[in-house]
């Protein structure tokens, strides 16, 4: 057994940054534990265009849902089983999160707290470059600036937007052959070799924390116990950082009782305020091939902010200029050879829900619920109905439309609120945003230590109170830089 000042659990988004800022001093020892392989020299990971291939592949945990009644339950959420977590598997599409999304949060995680933490992510994070933006991409902006009226943001991290069209910031190296810039290249590439305080556990899967009392002093592993001097640092994701400490008896006394697990700490919080960004999508066949320049296919993006009360956007659309048909070709609509979509989601989703542990036996994976579509406001499906006549508008726009052969799904008939609304419920997907299952607030405190016991913090997605209203990594990672800090603290 071999003991660390620090046990981290899970080498990705924010594990690795946590890793790399730790041990800047030497003195402090790091272990990280991690589920998957190291993503140094695999080119299926650095590949950042490759990434759509790895969805269901051994580098996904692959989580199903469960029936979703109003939904899709067909729905499998990725998340990467490798060094660099999602970071390593994602399109790495990068937003600094919105002023209001972080003065949402409390508990001392505010903009002015917070925002500074953006210019200490070592991702190179760069609007995509002019190589590398596809004509039909183009043709996209300029039609939606048209059809929508609004204007061309050439780096959306420039400053706080209300809404907006234009190509990504994404993180990446053009110069490297549009090579992925990841937690793990950006953070632990630089520092393998150097750091003799970091020790990297891969494909060793955390079971179970083990506690002194109220404090936790290890980790339990497929591979051995690994002991944790000062703190255990969760950082397995919003799935599995709650499915952990279930499993280690931390979670609704009441649900870990009905399924034989030990109480160590009555926390019900953990598991509930499962968040994601829900999104659906509408599918066009293009008259001809398209040019094949691209950074991962899905370069830019379009907010549209439907509620003048809020500073913020409302309605975000990724542009794919490949047909993403995984939904609607199960639904019977025909596979293209080439073709396009636009994927409205929903930036700050009314509907929640929660996971849970189906039995106390470690390899089940835990029952995911999104309670996807089910506000009663029936707010949700209301944004993607806006979504699909949005995305006509601009579809019926120059330079786009001449691009375009025919609508293939929903299709032109498909016109009525319900009929949209029915079509888009059945035809959702994730854009792959799991937060919120162990809340600042309900279940960590604002130093993110988890609440009611000692030695034992989550940094990670699973602290979102709220979902912030961009694509969440880089609030991911700025969470890992601030963590760093709350923990340097106390030395
Ligand atoms: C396909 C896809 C595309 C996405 N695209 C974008 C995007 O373009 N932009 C954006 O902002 N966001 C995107 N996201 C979301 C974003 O990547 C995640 O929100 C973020 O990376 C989550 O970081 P994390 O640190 O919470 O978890 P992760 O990065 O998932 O890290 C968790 C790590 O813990 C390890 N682990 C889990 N359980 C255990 C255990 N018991 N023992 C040992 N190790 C364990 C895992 O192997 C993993 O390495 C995407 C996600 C996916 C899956």
């Amino acid at each position: 057994m071999t003991a660390y000042d620090y046990v981290i659990v899970g080498g990705g988004t924010a594990g690795c940054v946590l890793a790399a800022r730790l041990t800047e001093d030497e003195n402090v020892t790091v272990a990280v534990i991690e589920g998957g392989p190291s993503d140094v020299g695999d080119e299926k990971i650095l590949n950042l265009r490759n990434w759509i291939n790895l969805l269901e592949t051994e580098y996904d945990y692959d989580y199903p849902t469960v029936e979703q009644p109003r939904g899709n339950s067909h729905i499998r959420h990725s998340r990467a089983k490798v060094l660099g977590g999602c970071s390593s598997h994602n399109t790495l599409i990068c937003f600094k999160p919105l002023p209001q999304d972080l003065d949402d949060w409390g508990h001392g995680w505010t903009w002015d707290a917070v925002g500074p933490y953006y210019d200490k992510v070592q991702l190179n994070i760069i609007p995509v470059v002019e190589k590398d933006r596809n004509p039909i991409a183009k043709d996209f902006v300029a039609a939606a600036q048209k059809a929508v009226d609004v204007p061309e943001i050439d780096n959306f991290n420039a400053t706080p937007f209300e809404d907006g069209v234009g190509f990504f910031s994404i993180a990446y190296h053009p110069e490297k052959n549009n090579q992925r810039s990841s937690a793990s290249t950006a953070y632990l590439h630089p520092i393998l070799d150097s750091r003799k305080n970091l020790t990297l556990l891969l494909d060793t899967w955390a079971s179970r924390i083990e506690f002194d009392g109220n404090r936790a002093i290890g980790v339990h592993t497929d591979k051995g116990y690994v002991e944790a001097g000062k703190e255990v640092l969760l950082c397995a994701g919003a799935i599995d950082t709650p499915r952990l400490m279930m499993l280690s008896g931390i979670g609704d006394a009441e649900h870990l009782s009905k399924i034989g697990i030990e109480v160590k700490h009555d926390l019900p919080g953990v598991g509930e305020n499962l968040l994601d960004h829900p999104e659906s999508v509408i599918v066009w066949e293009t008259t001809k091939p398209l040019p094949e320049n691209s950074v991962m296919d899905s370069d830019a993006g379009l907010f549209i902010r439907r509620d003048e009360s809020d500073p913020r956007p409302d309605l975000m659309f990724h542009f794919y200029q490949i047909p993403f048909t995984t939904n609607t070709e199960r639904l019977g609509y025909p596979k293209v050879e080439h073709g396009v979509c636009m994927t409205p989601n929903i930036p700050r989703p009314h509907s929640k829900g929660k996971l849970w542990l189906k039995s106390s036996d470690p390899t089940e994976k835990p029952a995911l619920d999104f309670g996807y579509f089910t506000d009663p406001d029936g707010y949700d499906e209301q944004t993607l109905v806006d979504g699909f006549k949005i995305a006509r508008q601009i579809a019926e726009q120059e330079p786009l439309k001449s691009w375009l052969k025919r609508e293939i799904a929903p299709g032109p008939d498909v016109t009525s609120d319900e009929a949209l609304s029915e079509y888009g419920r059945r035809a959702a997907h994730t854009v792959y945003h799991p937060a919120g299952t162990c809340a600042i607030g309900s279940v960590v405190d604002g130093d993110l230590k988890v609440i009611g016991l000692e030695g034992l913090r989550v940094v990670d997605a699973s602290v979102f109170p709220t979902m912030p209203t961009v694509n969440p990594m880089v609030t991911v990672l700025m969470i890992g830089e601030r963590a760093a800090d709350l923990i340097r603290e106390t030395w």
